[in-house]
């Protein structure tokens, strides 16, 4: 039996949603025998410099070590959150397979009586690292107190417990994948929090030369969330920004149209730059591109600046 490693990080989240892709491909390459190793990034070991890291243009944080193991052979295919890895990827590897998304959105949990965003009491305690999600969350309700949380889903959840927060925000699709759907209490509407650039799906790397293993990834592609999350990915390029600026996009495909509505927020709340665009699935890269440079004749570029300070 041919042996196929999957790299990917230790999370709890990042090994449910490894399974999940060995799982798939298992079905697809029943005479494959496939391997998990998990890889330690930076992101994991430096977690309270993560938006100093992100100040610096140092993108690669969740990726680079496992990209290093891709490169040096030691594995075959790397799993990554898409929203964590960076737009474009080191000379000779690539991404080679994108598999069906999850749910985008963005989910409050919360203590009780605090179950839902628009009834959240005045002045309270909500946690999140994101800047996307403070920039959002701010416009829309600036009394909120926006407290910082950081570390794994387990970490999070267990700040719950204790008196610091009321609420906390998190993706969907990290709760979904560790069959914790059940706690989410409120998905977010996306006219109040547009979700991340690629939240919610998944991404297979490879190397570029490597054709077999390309085909292996390849199987589990999903044609249509490739490209949703190309128009989100090259509009958060085009705005020469990555997974820690206060930028959302979305894409849907309905009627064979693809609709890309993306934001870019000041982390103070003061202001939302908001603009859709709609074409031809096939030119979904340009879509995401336009929608960028028309942003960014709206002053977007002042607003990413404000969040890199
Ligand atoms: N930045 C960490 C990260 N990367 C991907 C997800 C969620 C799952 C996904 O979007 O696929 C999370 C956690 C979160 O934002 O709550």
């Amino acid at each position: 039996m041919r042996t196929v490693t999957v790299g990917t990080r230790g999370s709890t989240l990042a090994l449910a949603q490894t399974r999940w892709v060995v799982a798939r491909l298992k079905e697809e390459w029943p005479e494959t025998d496939f391997r998990i190793q998990t890889i330690s990034t930076k992101g994991d070991r430096d977690r309270a410099s993560l938006q100093s890291m992100a100040a610096r243009g140092d993108k690669g944080f969740w990726v680079k070590e496992i990209e290093d193991a891709l490169l040096q052979k030691r594995i075959d295919i790397a799993v990554h959150s898409l929203k964590d890895l960076p737009t474009e990827q080191p000379e000779g590897l690539e991404v080679s397979s994108i598999p069906k998304r999850v749910d985008a959105r963005d989910v409050l949990i919360g203590k009780e009586g605090m179950k839902r965003l628009a009834e959240l009491p005045q002045g309270a305690r909500v946690g999140t690292s994101s800047v996307r999600r403070k920039a959002f969350l701010r416009a829309y309700r600036p009394d909120l107190q926006l407290l910082d949380l950081r570390g794994n889903i387990d970490t999070r959840l267990a700040a719950l417990g204790t008196p610091d927060y009321d609420a906390i925000i998190l993706a969907a699709a990290g709760l979904i994948r560790t069959e914790m759907r059940h706690r989410i209490d409120e998905f977010l509407d996306p006219d109040i929090v547009l979700p991340a650039p690629g939240q919610g799906a998944l991404a297979l790397e490879t190397r570029s030369d490597d054709d077999l293993n390309i085909e292996v990834a390849y199987a589990i592609h999903d044609h249509t969330t490739d490209d949703r999350i190309t128009a989100e990915r090259e509009f958060l390029a085009g705005l020469g920004a990555g997974c820690m600026a206060p930028v959302g996009a979305h894409a849907n495909l309905k009627g064979g149209m693809l609709t890309l509505e993306g934001w870019v927020g000041a982390v103070n709340g003061s202001q939302v730059i908001r603009a859709t665009t709609s074409g031809d699935p096939a030119e979904c890269a340009d879509l995401g591109a336009e929608l960028a440079s028309d942003m960014l004749g709206q002053g977007a570029q002042a607003l990413i600046d404000s969040a890199r300070e």
